[in-house]
């Protein structure tokens, strides 16, 4: 349910929470680290909801956009969004949530690329945008800390090869590149989009062994991040 609150709709029922977001290019290792911080008591975490795009109704949008992007981009992108909006309000339930990527990467980087590429069409690009404004405007949408895993495009795209998901087969290493400049843009350099919380920076090319001594050195930085007000 939600109330409103200094103009803007709030998830209601419950004090704030800190809310932690894993953010990094296709296959750097968000799910691999959120299994890894989903031991740790007291935290709760919500993985993207990827077989949802999977299958809605018995269509795949996922598929469908990565067939013919121009046509399907903004039917992934749309229902993208509504789960992703859906995962930030809904009710927290532990002390503190990590959370795979955002309301903000899904427009910032995937629906920008779309456009920037000229894959997406500039009506699509203007309904998405109208449509994230209006929810950015008018819903708190809270994020305590950026968790980045910055990976080289390289690493995304050999992880990708293992994990070898059915729709990503077709992705080439170029779409990896592109993805990665506008994550360094926004969360790095600073030029693109508005970041809506403090970044940490995990570098993610490292093995397995290494990346779990990295979260590990940065557990105390992550859990004892301060609320945004
Ligand atoms: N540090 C790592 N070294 C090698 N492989 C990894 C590492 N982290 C994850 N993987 C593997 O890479 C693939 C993508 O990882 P995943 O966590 O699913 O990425 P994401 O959730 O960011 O898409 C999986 O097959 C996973 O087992
Ligand atoms: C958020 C978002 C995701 N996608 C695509 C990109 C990948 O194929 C999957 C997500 O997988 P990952 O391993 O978690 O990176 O969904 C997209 O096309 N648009 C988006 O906004």
């Amino acid at each position: 349910m939600l109330s409103s609150s200094q103009g803007k709709l709030v998830r209601d029922g419950e004090d704030r929470k800190p809310v932690i977001c894993i953010e990094g290019n296709i296959a750097s290792g968000k799910t691999t680290c959120l299994e890894y911080f989903s031991k740790t008591s007291n935290i709760e975490v919500l993985t993207e909801p990827v077989s949802k795009w999977r299958n809605v109704r018995g269509h795949n949008p996922l598929a469908l956009m990565y067939e013919d992007p121009a046509r399907w981009g903004l039917t992934l992108q749309t229902y993208i969004q509504l789960t992703v909006l859906d995962h930030h309000l809904s009710k927290i339930m532990a002390p503190v949530r990590m959370m795979e990527r955002s309301l903000y990467s899904a427009k910032y980087i995937f629906v920008e690329n779309l456009y920037k590429s000229g894959k997406m069409p500039e009506v699509d690009y203007a309904v998405l945008s109208e449509w994230f404004e209006w929810i950015i405007s008018n819903i708190s949408i809270p994020v305590d800390l950026i968790v980045y895993l910055q990976t080289s495009p390289q690493t995304c795209f050999d992880r990708l090869k293992q994990r070898c998901r059915e729709e990503e087969k077709v992705i080439p290493l170029e779409y990896l590149e592109a993805l990665h400049h506008l994550y360094e843009n926004w969360l790095i350099n600073n030029t693109s989009f508005k970041v809506p919380a403090p970044v940490l920076v995990i570098p993610a090319d490292h093995d397995l062994q290494k990346m779990l001594h990295q979260y590990e050195e940065n557990r105390e930085k992550i859990f004892t991040v301060p609320r945004a007000p």
